[in-house]
């Protein structure tokens, strides 16, 4: 689940599209990039590690111009490599840089397409350098440069490419290109802010990279529109697709999102403790007599769901582990072993939460359960008297293929079982999760009521349709087991 931003300013913008890609670090640990416009030159400077690792003052300086882009990745497609780090970049034609968020599904046709219709070369594994080269060929039709040839060359893309992408490019003598899936699938804000020499507009994959840079936030990118802002900044912006079912990530709003984000004009916060609400209640419904003492949440992004549990149960709500702030989130990390151990380097509990009590641990999702199998135990090893654990999201049953590195279902703790199996393998004393009508209306909240989102981690449904032989084919890629192969071959 990358992040991506760009900015159109009135005068140099690298400092601010580091700032930028350092709010949206939760989306990406494992490379970061960015390039700007100079002149007639595109800067690009890239390489694996965190945005803090990758930038020193020498990267930074080069880094001149007004209108650049960024990207901090979390790899979904291809190998964690540092040539595979985005933005990535084309010369032809004008020169072009673009980082994307997402997944696209048809990254192999598309690839054959490019090298034999549009006579590209795609040097990598990675389906985001087939899309820059789509996007390339697109404009390349056009003949001229204009917003409104880029425009066009978005329509082409979105006829071309099918998945999950929400993309920002910058066009050599032309400004800022940005655009969204027709089924709006990963999130992209706009913004905007008043500078003595103009306009200046960020667009951004959560609206706390704007916030902070003190851009306004204007609206979400529409599913399916193209946005063009002229070095001049200008603002073009027009629906270049038909938009599709609405299906934004519901993923986002469980877990990979910041809780101060805006995503769809809905606060991941306040879904987030609705999430806790209705887990809440129906924890009493299945247990009205519950003997629960104390709810903990399993820290950071469970929080708002825990303490709102707390205060439906009527139960204290207690911090019973610290985290060490120094190790990253270990879900995106991008094996097996590096995530198992990360969980007790990352988590330690306060003992006297624990001692002779009945918990109630709270985690925002169980996906591989290599957090809550250890954290139950320390629980139990801290002296509580019974373990309990819910999740705000329903089991992880299917594979994400939009953007988030879950595609083998033999790694997801709860495929193939039942729950009453997976409360075995966790090893807790009762197990409860969010149901999905809940997760959606909770998410959806009083605002949204109609929105529908991708929820296809839990039901399987798959808003863009899957050609038969995918599932295969990416568990070969991209299982735990492919990448151990992979790093071993290199
Ligand atoms: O079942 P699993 O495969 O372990 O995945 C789920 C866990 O991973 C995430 O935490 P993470 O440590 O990535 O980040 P956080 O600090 O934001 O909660 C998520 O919040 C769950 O705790
Ligand atoms: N998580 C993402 O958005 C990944 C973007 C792209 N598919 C990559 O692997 O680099
Ligand atoms: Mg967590």
């Amino acid at each position: 689940m990358c992040g991506i931003v760009g900015i159109v300013g009135t005068t140099e913008v690298a400092a601010a599209l580091y700032d930028g890609l350092t709010v949206l670090q939760h989306r990406g640990q494992d490379a970061a990039g960015i390039a700007t416009v100079s002149g007639t030159q595109l800067r690009v400077h890239k390489g694996n590690g965190l945005v803090r690792d990758v930038f020193d003052a020498r990267a930074m300086a080069l880094l001149e111009g007004r209108v650049g882009i960024g990207h901090c990745r979390y790899p979904t497609a291809g190998s964690e490599g540092s040539d595979e780090a985005q933005p990535f970049y084309v010369n032809s034609p004008y020169g072009i840089a673009l980082a994307h968020n997402g997944n696209l599904i048809n990254t192999d046709a598309l690839r054959r397409e490019v090298f034999e219709t549009d006579r590209r070369n795609v040097n990598t594994e990675s389906d985001s350098e087939v899309l820059l080269n789509v996007f390339a060929h697109e404009l390349d039709t056009q003949r001229t440069l204009s917003p409104e040839a880029a425009l066009r060359a978005i329509e082409g893309v979105a006829r071309r490419a099918k998945g999950g992408y929400a993309v920002v490019a910058t066009v050599l003598g032309l400004g800022l290109v940005a655009f969204r899936d027709p089924h709006g699938i990963r999130p992209l804000v706009l913004g905007r802010r008043e500078a003595e020499g103009g306009t200046e507009y960020a667009i951004a994959s959560e609206s706390v990279a704007l916030d902070i840079l003190g851009f306004e936030r204007m609206r979400d990118v529409a599913p399916g529109e193209g946005i063009v802002v002229t070095a001049r900044g200008e603002l073009h912006t027009r629906q270049c697709a038909e938009p599709l079912a609405h299906a934004p990530c519901i993923f986002e709003y469980v877990y990979f999102a910041r809780p101060d984000s805006m995503i769809e004009n809905i606060s991941v916060h306040k879904a987030r403790m609705r999430m806790g609400v209705t887990l809440g209640e129906k924890i009493l419904r299945e247990r009205p007599d519950h003997d629960i003492d104390v709810v903990i949440p399993i820290p950071d992004t469970s929080r708002d769901a825990a303490l709102e549990i707390a205060n439906v149960l009527g139960v204290k709500y207690r911090e019973g582990f610290i985290k060490n702030r120094y190790v990253g989130r270990t879900f995106i990390m991008p094996g097996q072993g590096e995530r198992a151990k990360s969980v007790k380097r990352k988590l330690n509990p306060i003992p006297l939460e624990f001692r002779n009590r009945v918990v109630l641990l709270v985690d925002d999702s169980i996906v591989r359960g290599t957090t809550s199998k250890q954290i139950v135990q320390m629980a139990r090893d801290a002296g509580a008297r019974k373990v309990y654990l819910a999740s705000a999201a329903p089991p992880v049953r299917h594979p994400n293929i939009y953007g988030i590195d879950m595609p083998s279902v033999d790694e997801l703790v709860a495929h193939g079982r039942s729950e009453q199996e997976i409360e075995q393998l966790l090893g807790c004393d009762w197990l409860i999760y969010q149901d999905l009508a809940d997760l959606e209306a909770a998410v959806a909240g009083p605002k949204c009521p109609d929105l529908r989102f991708d929820s296809s981690c839990f039901n399987g449904q798959y808003v863009t349709g899957i050609e038969p032989g995918y599932f295969d084919r990416i568990q070969q890629l991209r299982s735990d087991e492919a990448k151990r192969q992979r790093r071993l071959a290199s």
